[in-house]
């Protein structure tokens, strides 16, 4: 069976990758190529005309400064360590309500905590505000967050600049908006709201439904979850779980993996565009191919993996140097997609997910 599927919907052909080893030829020697976006109607319509946003931006000059800024400003090392303390300000206070519920005997909806926990560290990190409640409406809220940015982005912009005493740690726009492009212009006042609703749909529930799946599964594989905890209360014992614990605890990663394996939460990658013909496999493609990866099917590679419709984190632990944040080495575990358009907040994701999932073990049977 041909790794690589061909496929014709309309004018444009696209280019469906399901095996580990035809994504490796892809990104290995045409990553470049398929570093574009296609232009769709709904990027069109999210970036009033002008595709300036760090996920629907082409490949081009502005899309790269747009993720230097991102990898360098917003999600460096430095920048992700700053921020760990409202990640753990956002775990334990929404463990404490998942307790308080649990104590009285109420039903616990974990999808809506999860999600509250993702969008309020997003919106802690981009603005300084934390907006949502365990149990509330929060789609609904996060449209009205959205709409809300957008329309009042300039007011906060000028209340900012009004304000110079303003001594709160800088977020995400206060970067952005001291921020200039490499021609010496500012990031208009659009492009920033763009930007940050994008990273604000981008970084929450994909989080949120890793670790709905993986509490899944340790519902469904009992011993599984016990081995978990005993990880955990051999190596943190009597505190709360802390990112720092993260590197000593390989089953809970091998877990977290696992996860990524059986449910990655984009299935079917977003789509890339070639910007020039390329010849894969011998077969010639035009300039404006799409490309899709298909992730689900990537992660149950027969030819890689044994049993891949079973949950089972051990084959990590036989074989940890599997790196999902890698990119461009490990291709059979790749839920962060590869190459340049890579998940910008693969990092954030991954401690996050992993350290909720570390969370709910440790505090509930
Ligand atoms: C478990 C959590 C996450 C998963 C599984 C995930 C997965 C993905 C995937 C598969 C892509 C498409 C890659 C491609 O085109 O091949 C993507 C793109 C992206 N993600 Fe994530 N993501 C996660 C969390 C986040 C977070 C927390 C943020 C930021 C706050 C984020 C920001 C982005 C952005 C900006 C892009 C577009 C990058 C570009 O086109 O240059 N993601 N993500």
């Amino acid at each position: 069976m041909t790794p690589i599927l061909r496929v014709q919907p309309g004018q444009k052909p696209c280019l469906v990758v399901w095996t580990a080893a035809a994504a490796k030829e892809i990104f290995r020697k045409h990553d470049a190529t398929f570093a574009s976006r296609p232009s769709m109607l709904i990027f069109y319509i999210l970036t009033g005309g002008r595709y300036r946003n760090l996920g629907f931006a082409p490949y081009g000059p502005f899309w790269r400064r747009f993720r230097r800024i991102a990898n360098t400003q917003l999600f460096s090392p430095a920048v992700h360590a700053s921020h760990e303390p409202i990640r753990e300000r956002e775990i334990h206070s929404m463990l404490r309500v998942l307790l308080e519920d649990s104590y009285k005997g109420k039903p616990i909806n974990i999808k809506s905590w999860l999600t509250s926990v993702t969008a309020n560290n997003m919106t802690m990190m981009l603005t300084n505000k934390r907006i949502f409640e365990i149990g509330a409406d929060n789609d609904e809220k996060k449209r009205d967050l959205e709409d809300l940015m957008r329309r009042t982005f300039a007011l906060m912009k000028r209340a900012k600049e009004m304000d110079p005493n303003d001594t709160e740690m800088p977020d995400d726009i206060d970067v952005l908006l001291n921020t200039s492009l490499d021609d010496g212009d500012w990031l208009a006042d659009r492009d920033i709201a763009s930007l940050v609703v994008g990273l604000m749909n981008a970084g929450t529930d994909t989080s949120a439904n890793t670790v709905e799946w993986g509490m899944a599964e340790l519902m469904a594989n009992p011993e599984i979850r016990k081995q978990a905890q005993a990880e955990l209360d051999a190596v943190v014992q009597d505190r709360l779980v802390k990112e720092s614990d993260i590197p000593n605890l390989p089953f809970l990663q091998a877990i977290v993996k696992e996860t990524y394996r059986m449910h990655p939460s984009v299935p079917l990658s977003q789509r890339h565009e070639s910007h020039q013909p390329c010849v894969i496999s011998g077969w010639e493609f035009p300039a404006l191919t799409e490309l899709i990866l298909n992730l689900y099917a990537i992660h149950r590679d027969p030819s890689v993996y044994e049993n891949p419709d079973k949950f089972d984190p051990s084959r990590f632990t036989r074989n940890p140097k599997v790196d999902p944040l890698a990119g461009n080495d490990f291709y059979e575990l790749i839920p962060f997609g590869a190459g340049r358009r890579m998940c910008a907040g693969h990092h954030l994701g991954n401690v996050t997910v992993t350290s909720m999932l570390a969370n709910l073990l440790q505090c509930f049977e």
